[in-house]
């Protein structure tokens, strides 16, 4: 099976995130999706490379990339995936879309109000888990 090495930026602004929407796709399992922006790694790029490249070309957006959040494999009927997501942040949540067809900037507890990609899932409810730890963290 085909294996990609992917890269997908959690970018957070004002305690949003930014969440996006694949349009159209020959595989169905990820047409109108919503997932983190990113993509693919080429060849000799390292991953935080790759990730600005991405974000510049999808949503002409720069960003600062911080630490490794979670790594996941997910096998597609077509093809796999390794996926690298970082958490990331931007001085300006301007952006434009030039690959997807929506977005949100969403609460961490409003994150599951939208269908993600299923790559993403476990991305989404480590996320929200640690704003659970947070929560009891702080009180
Ligand atoms: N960027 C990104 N891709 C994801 C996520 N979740 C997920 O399953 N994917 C999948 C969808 C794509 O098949 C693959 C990323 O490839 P890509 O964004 O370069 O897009 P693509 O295959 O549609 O486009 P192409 O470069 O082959 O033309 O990983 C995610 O959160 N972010």
């Amino acid at each position: 099976m085909k294996q990609h090495h992917v890269v997908a930026a959690i970018i957070c602004h004002k305690n949003k995130y930014l969440c996006v929407q694949r349009g159209e796709n020959k595989y169905p399992y990820v047409a109108f999706k919503y997932e983190f922006p990113g993509g693919k790694v080429e060849p000799g790029e390292s991953n935080t490379v790759a990730l600005r490249r991405e974000i510049h070309e999808e949503l002409q957006m720069d960003i600062q990339v911080g630490e490794l959040f979670a790594s996941v494999y997910y096998e597609y009927p077509d093809f796999a995936i390794t996926m690298d997501s970082y958490l990331c942040t931007t001085k300006s949540p301007q952006l434009c879309l030039n690959e997807h067809i929506a977005y949100q900037w969403l609460r961490k507890e409003d994150l599951q109000t939208v269908s993600w990609a299923p790559a993403d899932i476990p991305v989404v409810e480590k996320l929200m888990d640690v704003q659970r730890h947070d929560i009891e963290f702080t009180y």
